[in-house]
């Protein structure tokens, strides 16, 4: 017998399990969107970098938060060292990313290619259980109880730039069956802005630095000493200059030619790096010029610095690839910022400083070279 109430409770049932249903897809929809848009936030931030470091910064620190992962990091392959140089050179301190990894080649990314390679294209994300063995270098540092990763390729070009490794304390987070078309597109984006960053930093680097030595060259150490005199205003330390010139410099390329006195040239720079501090910096003005910013260095340590430089110069001989053996000295003036001088203009101040060495440098010619003077 039909029962009408019975049909009523279906249709409510039903309808029951239907607005369960419409609940969830909505709860799902909201999510995915709410996901779309911190991605899509990630994407503007990292294509916003406008350096390596702001860019690796944001990458280590936003993608774990965004992506819901215990660990990320980032392999790049730097054949001959040149990003690590050049960062280095830029103040970029790696031990503030220690989940960034350089690798001396392509093979060490660990995507092995294929004996198929040329007919399925560029790896593939690799998906799947974390094995120490295997995986320990592209996640050091990494949290305890790892389980699941995905090491996915930066390409460029179809160029294997490195990987994004992607890590997760839950096991069923990367499945070697799972879509890989979202962080194929992440690591895409990435691989882009990466690219983009390192070789804005190089062309910031080539003209920053003089291409014969590989030290600062006039520009940089100009506005760096802008920065520095501010600095040392703010914090109250001392700044000074050393003005150095190679003796009878001329006669070197006269001697030994032209491709010799560049070797001096090189080994000058770099006796003269040697002997000073990371915070320190060295720029060749042209010629046969470098000067010296010491930072919190009053002229008495100023001079005890040039000391030490006179003495590793002229103290060994420089033996050029022809094996000819130079005895080399160096003339060295030395100034240092006043206080008084706290309520001029800076570039005035900074000119003024170079100056003062370059007068003093003169004097330490005059006295018959080989020696340091100081401005007093
Ligand atoms: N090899 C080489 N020589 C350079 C370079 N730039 C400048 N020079 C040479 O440096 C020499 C500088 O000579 P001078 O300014 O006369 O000075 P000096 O012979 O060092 O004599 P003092 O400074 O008075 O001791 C010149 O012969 C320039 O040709 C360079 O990049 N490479």
């Amino acid at each position: 017998m039909h029962d009408p109430g019975a049909a009523a409770r279906d249709v409510e049932a039903e309808n029951e399990s239907l607005r369960a249903r419409l609940d969830y897809l909505v709860e799902q929809a909201e999510r995915n969107h709410e996901i779309m848009c911190r991605h899509q936030a990630f994407d503007l931030e990292i294509v916003g970098s406008d350096s390596f470091q702001a860019l690796i910064g944001t990458i280590f620190r936003s993608l774990p938060a965004i992506a819901g992962l215990d660990i990320v990091t980032l392999s790049l392959v730097d054949e001959d060292a040149d990003i690590r140089t050049v960062m280095d050179k830029l103040g970029v301190d790696f031990n503030d990313f220690p989940h960034m990894i350089f690798v001396d080649a392509v093979a060490a990314l660990g995507f092995v290619p294929s004996r198929s390679e040329v007919f399925t294209g560029p790896p593939k994300p690799m998906l799947g259980p974390y094995h120490p063995a295997g995986h320990q270098p592209m996640f050091p540092n990494q949290p305890p109880g790892l389980q699941s990763i995905a090491l996915v390729p930066l390409l460029r070009n179809k160029r294997l730039i490195g990987s994004l490794n992607l890590g997760s304390l839950d096991p069923t987070r990367f499945t070697p069956a799972m879509a890989t078309d979202f962080i194929e597109h992440m690591a895409s984006i990435i691989a882009i802005c990466l690219e983009n960053v390192i070789s804005n930093e190089m062309l910031k680097y080539i003209g920053l630095t003089d291409s014969l030595t590989g030290v600062y060259n006039r520009r940089y150490i100009d506005r760096r000493l802008l920065e520095e005199i501010g600095r040392a205003r703010r914090q109250a330390y001392r700044i000074s200059c050393l003005y150095i010139d190679i003796d009878h410099f001329k006669l070197v390329n006269d001697s030994s030619g032209h491709q010799g006195g560049d070797e001096v040239l090189r080994e000058v720079a770099a006796r003269i790096k040697a002997e000073l501090r990371l915070s320190d910096a060295l720029g060749r003005f042209g010629g046969e010029e470098f000067v010296v910013l010491l930072i919190d260095a009053n002229l008495d340590s100023a001079t005890q610095v040039a000391q030490r430089i006179l003495q590793s110069i002229a103290g060994a001989p420089f033996v050029l690839s022809t094996g000819e053996s130079l005895r080399i000295s160096v003339s060295i003036g030395a100034a240092t910022l006043d206080d008084f001088e706290r309520d001029h203009a800076i570039e005035g101040v900074a000119q003024e400083l170079v100056a003062h060495a370059d007068s003093a440098l003169y004097k330490a010619k005059e006295g018959g070279r080989n020696r340091v003077v100081s401005f007093t």
